[in-house]
């Protein structure tokens, strides 16, 4: 994953927001407008009433702090992060640092067992069952929102979107963050009090799922230099819209107003799956705490060779498609390689408006 160099905190502004909060357990067509509109307005919606049992987040927590906890060379044993594996402070392959350390897997049965072995050595079945179990429920509710998006943008193929995170060989990814808390001689100065853990970018994938432990620093802008604290909700999980499904929350208009954002939603925005749709908002997380925070994030990618591009509904003459059809292993090289700002998909822009 590509993300910016952290910003040393430029003048920027904070605005206090609230995302919206979908309870999953309410009427199917009304779920499937709010998440619609929630997409397409903020890119970020916080989910209730998820069906992930909170057996089985506990337990992938536990194990998380638990490997986290651990000194620092039985750590290393799990890493460098080559994409996968235990990363501390440097983020990707471009030189992006932060104050967090990381574990990143992927999330096929056969590379957690294997990962487990490095992560757990003395017993790597409690990881091993937990990340799976994990996995499986926030892959099933991810599923689940894909499917309620679809139908809510009335795309009659209702597993559009689903489909490509259901498949065996699914590139998706599990990445569990840690950001340690302020250390007794940290300067405290205000600036310093907002590190940047993990600097801003955008989820290249399709549907990022994320929960964390109750201590807030994930912040999202909906604007340039403007910052939305998202507040911690035990109760509830984070999704954001990845830029597959949507592109580049830069090119967002200004309008906050619902109609007038609808109107100019198709000239001003560049996305893959929804063809201008969704929006797939720079986001961060500060370590700015002194307690330790950790989130857990699911990464709903398609596999390598699957070919991205809209649901046919999705494209009319007012709204031709904006890109041609690329393989998830092309962006996902254009997204490894580029810095956040370069804009990625419009190595992808169609040449003509109904280019395939
Ligand atoms: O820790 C967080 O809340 C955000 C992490 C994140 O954005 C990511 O892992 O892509
Ligand atoms: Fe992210």
């Amino acid at each position: 994953m590509v993300v910016a160099t952290p910003n040393p905190i430029r003048s920027e502004k904070m605005r206090n927001i609230e995302l919206p909060i979908i309870d999953l357990s309410a009427e199917r067509p009304e779920v499937s407008g709010l998440i619609v509109r929630a997409c397409q307005e903020f890119g970020f919606f916080k989910v209730i009433n998820h069906g992930v049992s909170q057996d089985v987040i506990a337990r992938m927590e536990s194990q998380s702090f638990e490997f986290f906890a651990k000194p620092v060379p039985e750590k290393q044993l799990a890493g460098p992060a080559n994409p996968h594996g235990y990363g501390s402070k440097n983020i990707g392959f471009n030189g992006d640092v932060g104050e967090v350390e990381y574990l990143l897997l992927s999330t096929n049965s056969a590379s957690i067992s294997q990962m487990s072995n490095v992560i757990s050595p003395h017993d790597p079945t409690l990881f091993s069952s937990a990340a799976r179990c994990y996995v499986e429920a926030v892959r099933g509710l991810a599923c689940e929102i894909l499917e309620l998006m679809a139908e809510g943008l009335w795309v009659s193929d209702t597993s559009a979107f689903s489909r490509l995170i259901r498949a065996a060989d699914s590139d998706s990814l599990l990445r569990l963050n840690h950001y340690p808390p302020l250390t007794e001689d940290s300067d405290t100065s205000p600036s310093s009090f907002r590190r940047i853990g993990f600097g801003e970018h955008t989820d290249p994938q399709i549907l990022t799922v994320l929960r964390s432990n109750g201590v807030g620093g994930l912040q999202i802008s909906l604007e340039d230099g403007v910052w939305i604290p998202v507040a911690p909700d035990s109760s509830a999980f984070c999704v954001n819209v990845g830029d597959v499904l949507q592109f580049n929350g830069r090119e967002r208009p200004k309008e906050t107003n619902w109609a007038k954002f609808a109107l100019k939603a198709y000239t001003a925005f560049v996305k893959a799956m929804t063809n201008g749709r969704f929006v797939s908002v720079r986001h961060r997380a500060l370590a700015n705490s002194y307690k330790p925070r950790m989130s857990m994030a699911y990464f709903g990618a398609p596999s390598l060779h699957a070919r991205i591009f809209p649901p046919p509904e999705l494209v009319t003459p007012q709204r031709p498609r904006l890109y041609r059809t690329f393989t998830w292993a092309e962006y996902k090289k254009a997204a490894y390689s580029l810095r956040l700002g370069d804009g990625r998909l419009n190595l992808f822009r169609s040449r003509t408006v109904d280019e395939g």
